[in-house]
């Protein structure tokens, strides 16, 4: 694997198609899906020469965790479809390369298994219709040490996605569960529902419950991220759920940078969708993102070769990243300012 699209040819032919569908689909025409990683090859770079950038420092420091590369990994779910390392072998991977992870509320393996490898570790959560068991969850993952609370909410129902019915693939193989759905150890996993009738009030309800930061994962309109601002939340994510959830929805890097503006500077912003390369992630970083994270190509690193195949994902990324900012003359993530990026024609 020189590249992620190696990865990702890899996995297709390693995985079931019904499982390669799941993880490479998005919903209806997939128009959003495309979008993302076409939005992105609108973006060109405006390099600057002669800076002196023989050192660079690819860190930041997100929530006041100090990450080695601004490229974290977003909750993606079932990673024992991919390979039997499963979401430990993402977190393994995660940790070596200094970076934290996003486990998802749909993880094949428990939330404390997943921390005991010692990854900064993030939780995203579906805010279930049963509180009580929403809370019981929280104190959960805060008993497992995680450290912040990811919060989706661009899913008010689930997406619908035409590869998914045509192989009519909705159940997880017998032995697979999501972990962190069952009340005790050994209990029945419930199903994870989604809510209609969630509205802002939820963040202060999780506030009330809660002291872990609240991030808010799914934000495209500035006037969200306003809200999000005004109702106490402690980052958002620029995301359309990898295209999975509103087909026709806006392409996450076009949405960043007015989701930027609006927050002002009083949350970090951070931002997923179609990030293969490291010009992607400098692009993302000079419209004003704090980090990016990457979902699918994680999962195609899994299948291939399990956490050491998520290693090299990661490491293909930080690798490309440092060649795009000294090709850019930055030597650190602050150096990356918004006139390096360039949509159209240079007009003067
Ligand atoms: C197979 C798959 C499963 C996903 N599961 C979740 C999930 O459980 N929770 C969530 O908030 N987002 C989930 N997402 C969305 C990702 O967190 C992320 O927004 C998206 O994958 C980013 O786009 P990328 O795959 O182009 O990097 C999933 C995405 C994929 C591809
Ligand atoms: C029935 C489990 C739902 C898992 C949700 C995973 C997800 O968000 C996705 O995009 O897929």
């Amino acid at each position: 694997m020189i590249s992620l699209a190696d990865a990702e040819r890899a996995a297709a032919t390693l995985l079931e198609p019904a499982h390669y569908d799941f993880f490479a689909g998005g919903a209806d025409d997939e128009r959003t899906l495309r979008s993302n990683v076409d939005a992105f090859d609108r973006h060109r770079l405006l390099p600057r020469v002669l800076r002196g950038v023989g050192k660079r420092d690819l860190g930041v420091e997100v929530l006041g965790q100090p990450l080695s590369m601004p490229v974290m990994v977003a909750p993606t779910a079932f990673h024992r479809l991919a390979h039997p390392d499963g979401e430990v072998g993402t977190a393994r991977a995660a940790a070596a390369s200094g970076t934290v992870m996003i486990l998802s509320m749909a993880a094949t393996q428990p939330v404390e298994q997943v921390a005991a490898t010692g990854v900064r570790l993030w939780f995203q959560m579906y805010v279930q219709p049963d509180r009580a068991f929403t809370e019981r969850l929280v104190r959960r993952v805060e008993a497992a040490g995680c450290a912040a609370l990811v919060v989706s909410v661009d899913s008010p129902v689930f997406g619908r996605r035409l590869r998914d019915l045509r192989h009519d693939f909705g159940d997880l193989p017998a032995g697979l569960a999501c972990e962190n759905m069952r009340e005790s150890g050994t209990g029945p996993p419930r199903a994870v529902a989604f809510d209609a009738a969630l509205d802002w009030s939820v963040v202060g309800w999780l506030r009330g419950i809660t002291t872990l930061p609240i991030v808010l994962k799914g934000i495209l309109h500035p006037d969200d991220a306003r809200l999000a601002v005004g109702h106490g939340a402690d980052a958002v994510i620029v995301s359309n759920h990898g295209g999975r959830q509103l087909d026709g929805a806006v392409a996450s890097i076009d949405a960043l940078p007015a989701v930027v503006e609006a927050v002002g500077g009083r949350l970090p912003v951070l931002l997923d969708g179609g990030v293969r390369r490291g010009t992607d992630v400098v692009t993302a970083l000079a419209l004003g993102a704090a980090a990016v994270a990457v979902g699918r190509p994680v999962l195609w690193g899994l299948t291939v070769a399990g956490e050491h195949g998520v290693r090299q994902v990661l490491e293909l990324l930080r690798d490309d990243l440092d060649r795009a900012m000294v090709l850019c003359g930055a030597d650190r993530v602050a150096a990356l300012t918004r006139d390096v990026v360039h949509v159209g024609r240079c007009s003067w």
